[in-house]
């Protein structure tokens, strides 16, 4: 395979590698994405965003109509998701930047697994119209010996919420292994948030502190479907039928916002470098 362009960006820390591939013409396998996000031996990433028209990809094509890109989005272990919300705005950055799209006043449609979106700029955050979020069962997540009640909740790819206790800090648990959870549940696997609540800020009705552990990707910095999850259950949880939740990160703040039936997520996403790889080097 020749050389492939690269661009290299991130939301809160939440990192991926842009193949930008209009026509759909790259041979994309698990062992190339998982090679290209290799730390060591590759460029490094929790996932790959493939930018590629919406008519020229088989899961795209139904939505061409209503969206010209589709986010063809893979987690590092070379595994397909459905959505990935820091994602869809560091792909609307790179749109943006690369003159592939500008948003109109309904916003930057982007086809994604989970459906279209639609991203708003406003200098160095970027916002997304995301579906509404599913709070629907109770579960359990297991680290170590330790066993987390949890509330899963459907944001187009699957999540479980657990809420720590305030004796117990975020920072001790080991998310070095992934946890353990219910797999009749979730059985294409979850991607795990433990939360404690944070003190007041301005701006926001609520405030929560966050680490996850992502399927297909293991600890991550931020996920802004992980955060929009975290922002239904604390609204849930509060009695809210709508507001503002600030979800900080280990990479970073994102903030999740409900107005009637529209969920927002919002937060910076910067794209940092370019560059060309040779796949046969990888690996
Ligand atoms: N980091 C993403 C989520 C990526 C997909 C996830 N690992 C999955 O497999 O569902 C985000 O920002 O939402």
């Amino acid at each position: 395979m020749d050389r492939v362009l690269f661009t290299k960006g991130h939301g809160t820390g939440n990192d991926f590698v842009i193949l930008g591939d209009p026509d759909g013409a790259l041979q994309l396998t698990p062992a190339l994405v998982a090679a290209l996000c290799d730390r060591h031996r590759g460029i490094g990433a929790d996932g790959v965003l493939r930018v590629v028209r919406s008519a020229k990809h088989p899961e795209g094509a139904g939505s061409a109509a209503d969206a010209e890109w589709f986010m063809d989005y893979w987690n590092a272990d070379g595994s397909l998701a459905e959505m990935c919300g820091n994602g869809v705005r560091v792909f609307s950055r790179y749109l943006i930047a690369n003159g592939l799209a500008t948003p109109g006043p309904e916003g930057l449609p982007v086809a994604t697994r989970a459906g279209v979106v639609r991203a708003a700029v406003e200098a160095d955050i970027i916002s997304v119209h995301m579906g509404a979020p599913e709070v629907y069962a109770a579960s359990t997540a297991t680290v170590g010996p330790l066993t987390f009640p949890g509330i899963a909740v459907n944001c187009g790819n699957p999540h479980l919420v657990c809420g720590l206790h305030d004796s117990l800090p975020l920072s001790s648990l080991d998310l070095h292994v992934p946890p353990g959870f219910d797999p009749a549940l979730f059985p294409s696997g979850v991607n795990v948030e433990f939360t404690t609540p944070g003190a007041p800020v301005e701006g926001a009705d609520l405030h929560v502190h966050m680490r996850v552990y992502e399927r297909g990707s293991a600890e991550t910095l931020s996920c802004g479907s992980g955060a929009l999850a975290v922002g239904a259950v604390a609204l849930r949880d509060a009695g809210l039928a709508e507001g503002v939740v600030a979800v900080d990160l280990p990479g970073g703040r994102l903030t999740v916002t409900r107005r009637g039936d529209s969920w927002w997520l919002a937060g910076p996403a910067v794209l940092v470098a370019t560059g060309e790889v040779d796949p046969a080097a990888l690996g």
